[in-house]
């Protein structure tokens, strides 16, 4: 492994930046440590102490490490009763030992004594052959004299060959007896001494540093293999080492044989104790790229899944920061939302969208930008949806166009907000919120922009003038309304759309389209390539996963296809163009949690004034007439409201007399006359009714409503 150290003379930026990274707690959504960021760069002026996080040393970096020791030794345990059944269990590596003792003690003087037997052999068959030769009769005498020589030569060498044989014999059970004295002394020593000092623990004691021993002698196969733990995966053993992770890009193919990767920093234990990360320098002139696509590669090399491995570019092309989750990641319980502990939001602002891999929020500023979110049914894109509606919502100042192909409850919730809205999947209705936008909102903030001397609205506009505010359409499932709608009407809304995402842009109208089924037809080719934000959630097939995010991501190993069922509200998010995808996991607030944010919002709108005409009540919308008589008419509305029975409906009808005593204590003079001639009743109407034990004359509220309605053109 190597580490590059810094000169402490040579300041240099990059890698302090780096060190600094890599000393850094995990922020939000993380259990968090406080990381003594600042200290890093100095304390270490010669650059020569190990590269070892800060957090590592507090008392959550033990209790990380613990945790993982924990599960390390489970895995650990389970590892050797695996290889108990292998030839490299204990028992088999102590059988080989003794085995191996026992041939050691028998030696090879075997073959000696082979060799000596077979020369006996051999020469007692010589000597049989030159007595037969011999024992002939009728040989000449010379013959004769020649032959009883050479039977006399071999009887001779057939004796000294038998006690060759003797000899090899005897010398073999000494050397055998040495030996056996060498391997049993030890072990009788050993057993002697432990039951002499120990009794009987000392003599199992004794015997179980026999077996040990054994066991080490037997440690090779008879192939000469020795067991090789280092070998284990990641998977298997939980830690990740420099070694293992050069071993695994090479089996991943990624790099050759012979080349090694630069490690920056030494494979870390992250604070939270969930995964593993390091960064790295591919060999040089090899492409980012090339690990990047070979994710399935270098996850099945780890022993991990897919889902584990997380690749990421460095800051400088050739670079890889790895990180690899020791459990499946975003598969626990959704974290709170972090809309909940907020008053209000300032939609010019990053708004807080999710959590990535490494426990990091996930902030994106929506200014000037519109967004495609996609993926299977299910798979999280309304929740997602939420996470930018209801910051919106919680903007008071926003307006909200909200549509919804499906025909789904998701923006039911947002209606008493909404400045307008569809929750029926009706193209027609879709039409007119389109068109209203493009001839009504677009126009209206093109002439303020000009007013301002700008050609788009902007933050520090909307500071000075409330006109200049942010709003944001949603269509949701655009398929559906496509197929509902006639051509003509169809294309009449792809145009508008396409003009909305394209002018209304930089006029502060923020588009988000959600689709399901992300192909051509679910979004228009021309009016997708201009979303900016994309967020791909869980997909079928690669190829949809491409649709959102782009031509080519699924094959540099950005593939929304690689997200788990179990993996909710989990996609790979593009916080605009040319940012690095990554995974993200949405915040997601449940249904009461978007009633309780979604009642703050009214609340803030009402405050504001902002609420759309519809959702104020009537005498809100009197009051807002600025007309003396309107003024009076909200003031019954409100007495009628105030006499609520235990169901909270408005009480139908109210003596005069209350009613007028309830305008001037509104600090309005209207003697029962004016109002009788304000509120016109029918005969019927002027009737008496009993209040409180006796008769008086009143009025109706339905009476006071229609005179609102036909005298101002507001309400039922
Ligand atoms: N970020 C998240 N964290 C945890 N769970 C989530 C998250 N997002 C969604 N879910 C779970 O997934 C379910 C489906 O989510 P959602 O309705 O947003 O999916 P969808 O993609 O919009 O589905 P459809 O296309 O059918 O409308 C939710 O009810 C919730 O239980």
């Amino acid at each position: 492994m190597s580490i590059e150290a810094t000169a402490s003379s040579a300041p240099d930026p990059e890698w302090e930046r780096l060190v600094n990274e890599y000393h850094s707690a995990p922020t939000a959504g993380a259990e968090t440590v406080p990381a003594p960021r600042a200290a890093v760069a100095t304390s270490d002026p010669m650059g020569d102490t190990p590269l070892v996080p800060a957090w590592t040393r507090t008392g959550q970096g033990w209790k990380a490490r613990t945790g993982a020791g924990r599960v390390n030794s489970v895995r650990r345990f389970r590892r050797w009763v695996r290889r108990q059944a292998t030839e490299h269990g204990h028992s088999a590596q102590t059988f080989r030992g003794l085995r191996r003792t026992f041939l050691w003690v028998q030696g090879t003087e075997g073959v000696q004594i082979a060799i000596a037997r077979r020369e006996v052999q051999q020469a007692q068959h010589d000597y049989k052959d030159a007595k037969w030769g011999h024992d002939k009769r009728l040989v000449p005498g010379k013959e004769k004299d020649k032959r009883r020589s050479e039977m006399e030569k071999s009887f001779a060498a057939s004796t000294t060959a038998l006690s060759k044989y003797k000899s090899a014999k005897k010398d073999a059970r000494v050397r055998r007896a040495v030996r056996g004295a060498v391997a049993l002394s030890p072990v009788a020593a050993a057993e002697g001494a432990g039951l002499y000092l120990m009794g009987g623990s000392g003599g199992l004691l004794a015997t179980g540093a026999t077996l040990v021993s054994l066991a080490l002698l037997g440690r090779r196969t008879d192939g000469g293999e020795l067991y090789a733990d280092h070998d284990a995966k990641f998977g298997d053993t939980l830690k990740l080492t420099d070694s293992m992770l050069n071993q695994v890009y090479r089996d991943a193919k990624v790099i050759g044989g012979d080349d090694v990767l630069e490690l920056l920093t030494p494979c870390t234990l992250t604070a939270d104790g969930k995964a593993w990360e390091v960064a790295f320098d591919l060999p040089s002139g090899m492409p980012a790229k090339k690990a990047l696509a070979a994710k399935t590669g270098v996850a099945s090399a780890l022993g991990v899944a897919v889902q584990q491995l997380n690749q990421a570019l460095g800051d400088r092309e050739g670079r890889i920061r790895l990180r690899v989750s020791l459990n499946l990641p975003f598969t626990g319980k959704p974290t709170p939302g972090p809309l909940l502990s907020v008053d209000h939001v300032d939609l010019w602002q990053p708004i807080p969208m999710g959590i990535n891999l490494r426990g990091q929020e996930v902030s994106t500023s929506w200014v000037e930008r519109s967004g495609l979110f996609g993926g299977e049914p299910g798979a999280g894109k309304s929740a997602a949806a939420n996470d930018l509606l209801i910051a919106a919502a919680l903007d008071p100042s926003v307006s909200l166009y909200l549509c919804d192909g499906k025909a789904g409850a998701d923006i039911t919730p947002f209606e008493q907000i909404a400045a307008m809205y569809d929750t029926d999947g009706d193209p027609e209705r879709l039409l007119e919120i389109l068109d209203h936008i493009w001839t009504v909102e677009i126009p209206r903030r093109r002439a303020l922009a000009k007013e301002h001397g700008s050609r788009k609205l902007t933050a520090a506009m909307a500071a000075k003038d409330p006109r200049a505010n942010l709003a944001v359409l949603l269509v949701d499932e655009w398929s559906s309304y496509g197929a509902a709608a006639e051509r003509k009407v169809r294309e009449e809304l792809e145009r508008l759309l396409r003009l909305i995402v394209q002018q209304g842009r930089a006029l502060g109208i923020i588009t988000l389209a959600a689709t399901q089924k992300p192909d051509s037809d679910s979004v228009p080719t021309g009016i997708r390539d201009i979303l900016s934000i994309r967020w791909a959630m869980r997909c079928l097939t690669p190829q949809a996963s491409d649709t959102i995010l782009g031509q080519g991501y699924a094959a540099a190993g950005h593939n929304a296809q690689d997200i788990l069922k179990s993996q909710r509200g989990v996609g790979i998010y593009m916080d605009g163009e040319g940012a690095e995808p990554e995974l993200t996991r949405g915040h997601y607030y449940d249904d009461d949690e978007v009633a309780l944010l979604l009642d703050r919002a009214y609340e803030l709108r009402a405050k504001a004034g902002t609420l759309p005409a519809g959702a104020r009540s009537l005498a809100d919308q009197l009051r807002d007439l600025g007309d003396d008589q309107a003024h009076v008419l909200a003031v019954l509305l409100d007495t009628f409201a105030a006499h609520a029975d235990d169901e909270g409906e408005p009480a139908e009808w109210l003596p005069g007399s209350v009613l007028v005593d309830a305008l001037a204590a509104a600090g309005l003079d209207v003697s029962a006359d004016s109002l009788g001639r304000l509120v016109v009743r029918t005969d019927e109407e002027k009737g008496k009714r009993v209040w409180e034990g006796s008769r008086a004359v009143g009025y109706p509220r339905s009476r006071v409503l229609v005179t609102v309605r036909d005298r101002f053109k507001l309400g039922e």
